[in-house]
């Protein structure tokens, strides 16, 4: 009897121990379907922890202090886009943006949402979040620090910590590169002023969609130089080695110079769709100090350009600014200079205005926080070559110098085709001869290119062109006859 109740106890102590045994994998296989599959959630995640302790890695918007957005949140952002979307992923609120593409949306999931992912029979988990601002603003205090603090958790089993780390991390950023190059619409950006609100939550940027229909292949210049351009700019957008190789920031600066009108912002159109850049166009005047104009650089992306247009008039980089406020009045009363304003009123903005320096300049092209990021592309535009610092332009910091100059033959030719269709006409050697004597910007010939009414055609607007020429060389006969008759009479005093 009693060897019989005690074959029975350790029977039924087998029995149970395997039932717990049986019990255990069904309830680790339950918590783990309940962790990562697609009916995740956190007390299962903390049930699966005292089986097999699970791992997180943290993604926060910003990761070098406020300053910057960090690359792998963007990367992980758009690779889970695809996740947060899945029918079955469980994501129930997604976020919207504009897309390339007329009706396109790019959807991601909203805060507070998890979701799913297998990669390679791996199963982990992804939840967005974000934590209202600390009270005083955290290290940047006040206004700074307004904006929330947003993050990606990454969750994983311990066991499958190398596999997380070491491959399925970078394959995440990789895809996350590869849907922002696919969704990406080209913007224009402009910087805000320090004095508006939307500047303390990190943003000094804002932006419209880039859509300058203006390519090398409508751009009037003579055709060697046009390739050499065009040459330039690929080697740069395939010189990432070369420039890691060389030790040199992956960047590029240009300086456009030439009378108005002759398509130095027309180029930056051209170039920016020839690489599929971003524009950023700085207003300098609206830039407070140095430290702002630093932040604003690298608020840049790469894959970019950034301009300053008119950089002699946007402020004054010499640090003499009284000889060269009266240089310029004395220009403009001459020639009637349409960037110079009021003398007051200038003087008050100088006053009130930005305290940028020609060294803060030279820092923000060239300077260590330069090299923050690359594949950046710096452009100046100015009218008056000779008035810039010598500093500011030297090679290594404008390292091609392109000057944008009044229409030759060859560019007209170019712009009769594309404005009226026509490779010869019976005007265009008197065109052609006109053109030799005077001086009128592409501005001007695509202008009389154009066709004014609807009856408008190749030989009117040819007929008027050359009209226009011949007006303009008459005046600049006259001109040359007043001033001739006026050294005649100072020679006689
Ligand atoms: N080389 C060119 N080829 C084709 N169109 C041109 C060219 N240059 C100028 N244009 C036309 O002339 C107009 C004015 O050109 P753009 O604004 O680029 O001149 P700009 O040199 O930037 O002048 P500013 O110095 O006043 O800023 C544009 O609408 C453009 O279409
Ligand atoms: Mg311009």
């Amino acid at each position: 009897m009693e060897e019989s109740s005690a074959a029975w106890a350790s029977l039924n102590s087998g029995v149970v121990l395997s039932l717990i045994a049986v019990l255990c994998s069904m309830v680790w296989n339950n918590l783990e379907g309940l962790f990562f599959g697609r009916r995740f959630n956190r007390q299962a995640r903390r049930l699966a922890a005292i089986v097999d302790p699970y791992l997180s890695v943290t993604i926060a918007e910003y990761d070098g202090g406020r300053m910057k957005q960090s690359d792998a949140y963007k990367e992980v952002q758009a690779y889970l886009q695809r996740a947060s979307c899945d029918a079955g992923g469980g994501v129930r609120h997604l976020k919207a943006e504009t897309a390339k593409g007329a009706d396109a949306l790019v959807l991601s999931m909203g805060d507070n949402e998890e979701v799913a992912d297998v990669f390679r029979g791996v199963t982990v988990s992804w939840q967005a979040y974000s934590t209202p601002p600390p009270e005083n603003g955290g290290y940047w205090g006040g206004r700074h620090g307004r904006a929330d603090r947003r993050f990606y958790h990454l969750f994983f089993l311990e066991r499958d910590r190398d596999l997380v780390l070491g491959e399925y991390l970078p394959y995440v950023r990789r895809e996350g590169r590869a849907v922002m190059v696919k969704n990406r619409k080209r913007k224009l950006f402009t910087n805000l002023s320090a004095d508006d609100d939307r500047w303390w939550g990190n943003r000094m940027w804002s932006h419209v969609a880039f859509e300058h229909p203006k390519t090398f292949e409508t751009l009037a210049m003579k055709p060697a130089k046009k390739k050499e351009i065009m040459d330039d700019l690929d080697a740069f957008r395939n010189g990432k080695e070369y420039y890691a190789r060389v030790g040199k920031p992956w960047k590029r600066g240009y300086l456009l110079y030439g009378p108005p009108g002759t398509g130095k912002s027309t180029m930056i159109a051209a170039m920016a769709n020839y690489l599929d850049y971003d524009i950023y166009d700085i207003e300098l005047t609206s830039v407070r100090t140095n430290t702002d104009l630093r932040k604003i650089f690298i608020e840049t992306t790469n894959k970019s350009i950034i301009v300053i247009e008119d950089i002699d008039c946007s402020l004054d980089l010499t640090g003499k600014r009284k000889k060269k406020k009266k240089a310029k009045d004395a220009a403009a009363a001459k020639d009637g200079d349409k960037k110079d304003g009021d003398p007051e009123e200038e003087e008050e903005k100088d006053k009130e205005g930005s305290k940028v320096t020609l060294s803060g300049v030279l820092n923000f092209i060239d300077g260590l926080w330069s090299a923050c990021g690359g594949e950046r592309i710096i452009v100046f535009t100015t009218n008056h070559v000779d008035k810039l610092d010598p500093a500011l332009i030297r090679r290594g910091r404008m390292d091609k110098h392109i000057e944008m100059s009044y229409c030759c033959f060859e560019a007209f030719k170019f712009l009769a085709k594309i404005y009226l269709g026509v490779e010869s006409h019976h005007l265009f050697d008197a065109v052609e001869s006109l053109l030799a004597e005077v001086e009128i910007t592409p501005a001007d010939v695509s202008e009389n290119l154009t066709p004014k009414s609807d009856g408008g055609n190749a030989d009117t607007c040819l007929a008027d062109l050359v009209m226009e020429l011949k007006r303009m060389k008459a005046e600049k006969a006259q001109a040359g006859g007043k001033e001739a008759a006026a050294v005649a009479a100072d020679d006689e005093e």
